[in-house]
């Protein structure tokens, strides 16, 4: 596997940059950034703003107090075949600053401000080492190698609500790499850890209008289109239009296919399989309802569990309640019903299977609708009764149950 990335230098023709849409949307660093923001308006510092787009205007240099240990993170970083997304170092910011101070990057961003102040790359970076810490927000870097050399190539983040619950995810990618296929292999593969190890139901993601890179990105891996909305860009100082896209875990890893039948082994003694479906019904004294088989009927005069076959396409639950009806009259909820034990009996012609419920809540008195001769049975006087061979390791079971 060729782990190395092999990216062309920035592209130097203005053309080809104009025909180049940014393949970034807002992202992890937009919804930090604001943090930041808050922070340093905290603190009295001036607030990088892109109205009007100048650097922001330094306080003062102040003597620093010594700095705070960086919070420490573990991460396992996560591979693909050609990146490795960890977490952001402060030794990035030079790297990530040089890639994000382009207005063809944070024009697409709208949280990110133009131009990007150095000093804002080390803040930020220091706040996704602290979110990660928290289990807040997932930053990472996404990097590459040429040779030995480790590359920065973008961020792709990933930030909790307040639920935890529901996560917002974000890109952008460097100039320079753009057009490999990058964005969407590490979209992909932490929208792919997030479902596999963090307890969420929704991702959601916001693409700036006109952005359609971005838009492919998260298309391809599984987001679908859920709306429109306005939403204010630090970076334009204006309202501007973005699509709201969303994805749960079935988007992303693909839903629970229906089974496809197998074509039946030409063995020499395939028989038919019989699905039938019983039902073991408990009253309040502990007692077991058994059904005699009347006249006219295979095993005429053996005792059984009410019940029947189940017909192509129904579901055991529904055959059981169906069956209920028509045989004793009574109407049982699906709820009631719990699975207990099934039978599985040659009978020589076909194979029985059988599944055998219990039941102890039911409307209706159970009434012979069919002939037969029901009877209420204690667990200890079941085996006084001659049943059908396949139910005769069934009661055995009953009898410890009840
Ligand atoms: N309902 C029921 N059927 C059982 C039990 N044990 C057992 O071997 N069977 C077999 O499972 C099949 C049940 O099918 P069924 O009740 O729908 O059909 P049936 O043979 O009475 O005749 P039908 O086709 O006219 O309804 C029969 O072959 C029956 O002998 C049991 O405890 N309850």
């Amino acid at each position: 596997m060729n782990t190395q990335l092999h990216f062309p230098s920035p592209p130097a023709c203005p053309a080809r940059v104009a025909r180049r849409p940014a393949c970034v949307h807002p992202c992890a660093a937009p919804v930090a950034c604001a943090t930041l923001r808050a922070r340093k308006a905290d603190r009295g510092d001036p607030i990088p703003t892109t109205e009007p787009l100048k650097r922001p205007r330094r306080a003062p240099r102040k003597i620093k107090p010594a700095a705070a240990p960086v919070a420490e993170v573990t991460f396992e970083p996560l591979k693909t075949e050609r990146l490795t997304l960890r977490p952001l170092k402060p030794d990035d910011a030079e790297s990530m600053h040089r890639l994000i101070n382009d207005w063809e990057v944070t024009r697409t961003l709208a949280e990110v401000p133009y131009p990007y102040p150095r000093s804002l790359a080390d803040e930020w970076i220091e706040t996704t080492i602290e979110e990660l810490a928290a289990g807040d927000a997932w930053h990472l870097a996404i990097t590459g190698h040429e040779g030995e050399r480790e590359m920065l190539i973008g961020v792709v983040g990933l930030r909790l609500d307040k639920s935890g619950r529901t996560g917002r995810l974000g890109y952008w990618v460097g100039r320079a790499y753009w057009r490999h296929g990058v964005a969407t292999e590490a979209a992909k593969r932490l929208t792919s850890w997030a479902f596999a190890n963090l307890p969420l139901d929704l991702i959601t993601a916001e693409v700036t209008e006109g952005n359609e890179p971005s838009r492919a990105v998260l298309r391809r891996i599984g987001f679908r289109q859920v709306g429109i909305g306005m939403r204010a860009s630090v970076t334009t100082g204006q309202e501007h239009m973005v699509t709201v896209f969303e994805a749960t875990r079935d988007d992303v890893f693909g839903r629970i296919e229906p089974p496809k039948p197998e074509p039946a082994p030409p063995a020499d003694d395939a028989k038919p399989m019989l699905l039938v479906v019983a039902c073991a019904l408990v009253d309040i004294d502990q007692r077991v309802l058994l059904a005699r088989r009347p006249e006219g009927k295979k095993m005429a005069g053996l005792w059984e569990f009410p019940g029947g076959k189940i017909r192509p396409g129904e579901t055991p639950e529904a055959a059981l309640i169906r069956e209920l009806k028509e045989e004793i009259g009574i109407d049982v909820a699906a709820t009631c019903l719990a699975p207990f034990a099934f039978a599985s009996h040659d009978y020589g012609t076909f194979h029985l299977l059988m599944p055998l419920f219990i039941c102890r809540r039911w409307k209706g008195t159970p009434t012979p609708l069919e002939n037969q001769t029901l009877t209420w049975v204690r667990a200890t006087k079941l085996t006084d009764y001659e049943m059908p061979p396949a139910d005769k390791p069934l009661i055995p079971l009953l009898r410890d149950f009840l």
